[in-house]
């Protein structure tokens, strides 16, 4: 059995990032890492551009200046301005190339023809130079940023429909258990609803990640054997929930023997997740997670929450961990570190009642992990504890 700092020090060792490329639509890119720089193929702006509604001038020493035209946005024509000529312009517009000023209407005065501005004022005012933002051949983006809506925005604004970026894992999960069965069936004797897939799908769609298949197999070696085998050959990740404790009709770890997966860790000394499987072959990561739902939750957010990262190449690939102020006193049963489901507000946290690794109740109420470290049986109101805050 090893420590949680072991588990995790060694996901990162075995874990490098993806190098497989897709292309997506701009639409369907964000969240996505870019693989390669971006090359802007126009200037941006693509013409010395209008700050503000107000008039284009040709700077002389006067303040009063002649009105010959008008330019609106999106408008092609380019009059041109003598020295002492001004045209109306809006903002956005293509500024003239004969104009080197725009002076905001509020501080103009009209009389016909003529326009008298309140005040001198400095070339360039108001005008967005060519390309000001990125020039054309330049770098828009340089490869492994993530993509956020705003970049989306950005590279629409430069012309660019389709972008090259690093591809999402190909995540398969697998839930193993006679007992299992699809909501919609009524319950026999014995039998339960087979809940880890959807918790975990939905799990990893709140990540971004959707490329997940779902699987199921029964307490059999050579099906189990066999589906193991095929998922490992066709994803990048494979989630196993259940069957890797030591039962006699726990099969997941004997399958994971026979098909040869390197085996990285097996079993850390933590609450809930102790029987927490992680192994690879080529380049396919596996974890076999505990079946007991809320042991497989903790263990997705703690230890296959930095997998995901760090195949994706990010740098932050732990989730957020805060000190925070416990509002309740708790007496940690036995010596494992634990996890404990618990709400966090505002530099103050609750761990709540009903920890069992079986029980989603208080699960579905949370949003953080409190970390009992192996050293402290107590935690008294107001003590400081290490609160991990969930994605959710
Ligand atoms: N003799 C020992 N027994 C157990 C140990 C141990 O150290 N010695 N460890 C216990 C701990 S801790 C855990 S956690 C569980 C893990 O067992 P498995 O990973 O083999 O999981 P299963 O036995 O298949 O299932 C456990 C539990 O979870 C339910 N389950 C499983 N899959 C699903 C699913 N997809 N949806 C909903 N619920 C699921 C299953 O019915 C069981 O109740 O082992 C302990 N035993
Ligand atoms: O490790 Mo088990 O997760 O305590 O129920």
């Amino acid at each position: 059995m090893i420590t949680i700092n072991d588990a995790i020090s060694k996901i990162k060792a075995s874990i490098s990032p993806s190098f497989k490329t897709t292309i997506k639509t701009i639409e369907k890119a964000n969240g996505y890492v870019l693989a390669n720089n971006i090359i802007s193929p126009i200037n941006m702006p693509p013409f010395r551009q209008s700050a503000m509604d107000g008039y284009a001038l040709n700077l002389h020493d006067s303040l009063t200046y002649k009105l010959i035209d008008e330019v609106k946005a999106g408008d092609p024509h380019q009059p041109i301005l003598k020295p002492g000529e001004a045209v109306r312009i809006f903002t956005g517009a293509a500024v003239p190339d004969t104009a080197n000023a725009i002076m905001m209407q509020e501080k103009v005065k009209t009389n016909g023809k003529q326009i008298t501005v309140q005040h001198n004022i400095t070339q360039n005012l108001n005008i967005r130079p060519l390309g000001e933002q990125v020039k054309k051949g330049d770098i828009a983006l340089k490869k492994e940023t993530k993509l956020n809506p705003a970049a989306i925005g950005y590279l629409t604004s430069l012309g660019i429909t389709e972008v090259s970026v690093i591809k999402k894992p190909d995540i398969a999960i697998i839930t193993t258990g006679n007992e299992l069965v699809e909501p919609g069936t009524p319950l026999k004797h014995g039998q339960i609803y087979e809940s880890n897939s959807k918790m975990l799908q939905t799990a990893l769609y709140g990540l971004k990640f959707y490329n997940v298949t779902l699987h199921k197999v029964e307490d059999n070696y050579e099906k189990t054997l066999q589906l193991l085998n095929s998922v490992i050959k066709t994803n990048d990740l494979a989630i196993i929930t259940g069957g890797i404790s030591v039962g006699d009709y726990d099969f997941v770890g004997k399958a994971l023997k026979e098909l040869k997966v390197n085996e990285i860790f097996y079993k850390v000394k933590q609450k809930p997740g102790k029987p927490l499987f992680f192994g690879k072959k080529n380049n396919t990561s596996i974890f076999a997670l505990p079946g007991n739902p809320a042991a497989a939750l903790s263990c997705f957010y703690i230890y296959v929450y930095m997998a995901l990262q760090k195949m994706m190449n990010r740098t932050e690939i732990e989730l957020p961990r805060k000190q925070a102020i416990s509002s309740c006193n708790f007496t940690k049963k036995g010596d494992r570190p634990q996890f404990l489901k618990a709400i966090y507000s505002e530099g103050k946290v609750e761990i709540l009642e009903g920890q069992n690794s079986s029980m989603l109740q208080t699960f579905a109420l949370s949003n953080a992990l409190v970390f009992i470290p192996e050293d402290t049986q107590e935690v008294k109101i107001n003590d400081t504890v290490e609160t991990i805050l969930l994605p959710v």
